[in-house]
């Protein structure tokens, strides 16, 4: 496949590539769906999400995902400000704070930071970081597939949020809602920034058969599930829901831990999307028809 040029509603000319599978990897994915989740499975799954996270969080304390000391390269939007702007950040799905803690290691004393996720003992281990001040920071939880956000954030109060790895973790048929409720808690104006894994990542193709619920929707042997974006899908998630897609892409980076010898290629896909300043006024990207379809 060549590589597909798209102009952003900015003006940037985004290049990118959906990733080309071997005769190999083919074979994988053909074999996941020689033994699928069964549905009765998949629906506990999804009744027991949240507390699946929990006990992932009971067993690997904050041990497991390292901190995100590349958001201010990759977002030039939270750098990109005059310090003496107060600004709002809403971390959703924080996790234990691997976004939120390296930005006030770095200072950013003009943000007010809040975090939350629907595992209480996340945001347990959110609340006794040591850099957690109640001044400058403020962790509760919420499930972003319900409207129980809006019970710690105002609508239409927040300049920055974020959404890293946290999409992946839901159901499909929730996205709308997740997407809905982060368009809600923006200010006009503000942005969303997102990363996530994308379509044909290496630790898709290494499902084994018996894990796969949907397509590209996976279980874990922790019963923690992930799903697998292509960029496409993304867009139309999101500019749906109202935002103006700033940038939306593939990025690929490596996953290196000298300690065990790994180093393998990663395909995330990333995105900024904006709140229009005047809603309902946005130009959406794409330039396949049957997406621009949907925006009429
Ligand atoms: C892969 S972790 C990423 C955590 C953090 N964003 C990071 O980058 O380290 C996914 C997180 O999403 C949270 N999560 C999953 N579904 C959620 C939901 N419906 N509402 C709130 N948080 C959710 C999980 O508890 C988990 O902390």
């Amino acid at each position: 496949m060549e590589p597909d040029e798209r102009i952003a509603a900015n003006g940037d000319i985004f290049v990118h590539r959906l990733k080309q599978l071997t005769d190999e990897e083919k074979g994988r994915l053909a074999l996941q769906n020689a033994r699928m989740v069964p549905e009765a499975k998949a629906a506990k799954l999804e009744r027991e999400a949240k507390r699946h996270w929990d006990i992932f969080y009971k067993r690997n304390e904050t041990k497991f995902f390292r901190d995100r000391h590349w958001t201010t390269r990759e977002f030039q939007e939270l750098i990109n400000f005059d310090s003496e702007q107060q600004i709002v950040f809403l971390e959703m799905g924080c996790g234990v704070g691997n976004m939120i803690f390296p930005l006030l290691e770095e200072g950013f004393s003009n943000f007010y930071f809040y975090a939350c996720d629907f595992s209480p003992r996340a945001v347990d281990f959110v609340k006794s970081n040591k850099l957690y001040d109640e001044s400058r920071v403020k962790a509760f939880c919420a499930d972003l597939t319900t409207d129980n956000l809006f019970e710690n954030i105002s609508e239409n109060s927040v300049d920055i949020a974020s959404l890293i790895f946290v999409l992946s973790a839901i159901h499909p048929d929730m996205w709308p809602q997740v997407a809905h409720v982060a368009f809600r808690c923006l200010k006009p104006g503000g942005v969303l920034l997102f990363r996530d894994y994308g379509r044909y990542d290496m630790a898709q193709l290494r499902f084994k058969p018996g894990h796969k619920i949907a397509d590209n929707f996976y279980m874990r042997q922790d019963g923690t599930r992930s799903y697998y974006f292509t960029e496409e899908e993304l867009a139309v998630l999101f500019s749906k829901a109202g935002f103006e897609i700033l940038s939306n892409t593939y990025v690929q980076r490596r996953t290196v831990n000298f300690k065990e010898g790994i180093d393998v290629p990663r395909i995330f896909v990333q995105g900024k999307y904006k709140k229009p300043e005047t809603e309902g006024k946005f130009k959406y990207w794409s330039q396949n028809s049957e997406e621009q379809s949907c925006f009429k």
